[in-house]
Formats: structure tokens, C-alpha cells, sequence
């Protein structure tokens, strides 16, 4: 594990009294962040659900947006565009969009530890537009193409 990045934190007045994103153990490599709102997840719906608060990536990170496994395994909850990204240059509120792949409602109440942040470096590419690419053994086969 290397040290920490620092992270500016802003509270929106929504995420007062709500507890701060948190490690919930010593290696734990995700930020537990909890929802801001009350709701109720339909079986098959999905939401933006709010989180009270915006953060500050240092250039060269993104922060990712995880689903938690305990609510996928219990109640088919998940986040949809999982892992989604936060942009070093978002400045809006940090959303998570939640989806209910269970058989039954879920309900979702402010303070609840919905998804975990985990941060990421980010690799940019530059690309490099050739009329053909170069040969592999592989070529073009892809999806299941070696086998179970
Ligand atoms: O789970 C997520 C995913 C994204 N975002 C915010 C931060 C991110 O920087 C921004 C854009 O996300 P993304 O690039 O994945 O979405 P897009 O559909 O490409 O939107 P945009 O055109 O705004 O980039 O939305 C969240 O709050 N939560
Ligand atoms: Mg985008």
C-alpha cells in the first residue's frame, strides 16, 4: 500500500450530521460513503442516489465508485455503472447510481453505507492511427474464442 492522496472534501448542506466517508477496517482499501436521501428501490430501478458531498481529486487520479458486496450478495443491489468514475475535475456531488436486481423493494435511508470510493492512478493514452495493426497469434478471436 502506498500513502495516502489527499482528497479536499466538501460537505453540501444535504450531508450535514452525516457521518463522513470512512475505512471501516485497518486494510480496508475502500472509503464506505453513505446515502443522503430516502428511497425506495423498485425490483428492476435504479437511481442517482445523493451523497451529500463533492470532492477534489488531485490531477492524475480518478476515484472509483464500487459496489458494496455485502448489499449484492443479500439483496441484489448494486451500482449499475460499476466502477464508475469520478474525474479529477468533477466538482458536482459524488452519486451513486444504485440498482435493485433483487425480487424485492429496497429502502435506502440517509446514512446508510451504500458503495465505497476507492482511488485510482490514471494512465492516459495518446492514439496513434495506422492503416493496419500488427499481427498476433490471437488476431481478431475474442470471447470465449480459447475455450471454457
Ligand atoms: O458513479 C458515478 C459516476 C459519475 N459521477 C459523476 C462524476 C464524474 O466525473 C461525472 C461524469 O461521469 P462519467 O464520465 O462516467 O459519465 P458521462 O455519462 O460520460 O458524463 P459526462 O459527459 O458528464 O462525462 O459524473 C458520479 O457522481 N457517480
Ligand atoms: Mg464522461
Amino acid at each position: 500500500m502506498t500513502g495516502p492522496i489527499h482528497i479536499a472534501f466538501k460537505r453540501l448542506p444535504h450531508g450535514a450530521g452525516l457521518p463522513l466517508p470512512h475505512y471501516a477496517s485497518d486494510g480496508a482499501a475502500g472509503m464506505d460513503i453513505v446515502a443522503a436521501e430516502t428511497l425506495t428501490l423498485a425490483p428492476g430501478s435504479r437511481r442517482a442516489v445523493a451523497t451529500g458531498f463533492a470532492i477534489a481529486i488531485p490531477p492524475g487520479y480518478e476515484v472509483q465508485v464500487r459496489p458494496r458486496s455485502g448489499l449484492a450478495l443479500k439483496h441484489g443491489i448494486t451500482c449499475l455503472n460499476t466502477p464508475g468514475t469520478i474525474d479529477s475535475d468533477y466538482r458536482g456531488e459524488v452519486k451513486v447510481i444504485l440498482a435493485n436486481l433483487g425480487d424485492t423493494p429496497f429502502d435506502v435511508t440517509p446514512g446508510d453505507r451504500i458503495a465505497q470510493l476507492v482511488p485510482a492512478p490514471v494512465q492516459r493514452a495518446m492514439l496513434a492511427e495506422v492503416a493496419e495493426l500488427d499481427d498476433t497469434a490471437r488476431g481478431s478471436g475474442g470471447f470465449g474464442s480459447t475455450g471454457r
